[in-house]
């Protein structure tokens, strides 16, 4: 039994997101295609016995850290305990960035319920930590299944999907989306009618369509001018409600060629797209 892990907590991308009606609690029902992406942050938990409850070793910026998401994923953890609890030091490695659409905050709840089931050795199936992880956020319940998947429900009733693993090239235009705002917006595409969506989408990228996408181009000029600039080379697409886009292609020279010539003052990064998450992968290896 380890004292100390080092855990991905990977990016996801949206590949397609379609809206299809508000629940009578205001929020939205989905249909989407979720995929991971070998690229994300990195989460070390370290055991400190003689100590209680849960610190962080350093703040992630603008988030006090008793409402980071790691934080209160470990507090909702630690109430299915049936014996006292060490204490724990978590560290993170941030590159994702927030606000961003790639779900950084959720994966990080979701590494953290994975890596504390098993360090706090409370054997919680994969049910109930997802369960647990709904309670955080739409999207942390597919980053602990870790299977890309297409999501409907609020993301959470979840189908294994096998999308292409293409290569993606993530652009960060220069601005932060909050998504409640996003999906408040009055001109929000609503009303997309549901598909049946397992074979014919999985595989055909050229119908892939974000519903935020109009909403968001019309309130971020930043992003819609880095769409109009990735979409010269291939389809590019917003990730959840923004603000990062992609776009994809078969090999990992051709995404690297279009990142050498993005536009000056635009971040982002190359990744592959990955139908297993990586957090999954390394915790296999750990077995
Ligand atoms: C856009 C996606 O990233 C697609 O994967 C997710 O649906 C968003 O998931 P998330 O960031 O975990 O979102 P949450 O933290 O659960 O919700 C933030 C806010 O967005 C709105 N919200 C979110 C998800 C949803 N299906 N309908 C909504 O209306 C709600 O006002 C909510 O208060
Ligand atoms: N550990 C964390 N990492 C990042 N953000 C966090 C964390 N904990 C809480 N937050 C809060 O959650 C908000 C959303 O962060 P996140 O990185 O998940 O955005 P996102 O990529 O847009 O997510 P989504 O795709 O789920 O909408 C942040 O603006 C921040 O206030």
């Amino acid at each position: 039994m380890r004292n100390r892990i080092t855990l991905p907590s990977p990016a996801k991308l949206n590949l397609f997101l379609h809206i299809n009606g508000r629940r009578p609690d205001g929020y939205h029902e989905l249909q989407t295609l979720f995929q991971f992406l070998d690229y994300g942050d990195d989460l070390t938990f370290e055991l400190t016995p003689g100590t209680a409850g849960v610190r962080l070793a350093g703040p992630v910026p603008g988030v006090p850290d008793n409402a980071n998401l790691i934080v209160r994923a470990a507090q909702a953890l630690s109430e299915h305990a049936d014996h006292p609890l060490p204490g724990i030091l978590i560290g993170i490695n941030k590159r994702l960035p927030m606000g961003g659409g790639l779900g950084g905050g959720s994966s990080n709840a979701a590494t953290t319920l994975m890596a504390l089931n098993h360090l706090w050795q409370l054997n919680l199936n994969e049910d109930t930590l997802a369960g647990i992880g709904l309670t955080l956020g739409a999207d942390v319940p597919v980053f602990v299944r870790g299977n890309a998947a297409f999501g409907e429900g609020v993301g959470e009733i979840l189908t294994p999907a096998n999308p292409p693993e293409d290569w993606f090239v993530v652009l960060k235009p220069e601005c932060n989306i909050n998504t409640g705002k996003i999906f408040s917006a009055e001109g929000l595409t609503r009303g997309t009618p549901k598909i049946k969506i397992r074979p014919a989408f999985e595989g055909d990228a050229s119908r892939y369509r974000n519903d935020c996408e109009d909403v968001v181009r019309k309130l971020y000029p930043e992003v819609n001018q880095s769409l109009e600039w990735l979409s010269q080379f291939g389809p590019a697409r917003l990730t959840g409600t923004g603000a990062c886009i992609f776009g994809r292609f078969p090999t990992e020279s051709a995404a690297r060629i279009i990142w050498e010539s993005k536009p000056s003052g635009i971040t982002g990064f190359v990744a592959k797209g990955v139908n297993q998450s990586p957090l999954h992968q390394k915790l296999a290896e750990l077995k």
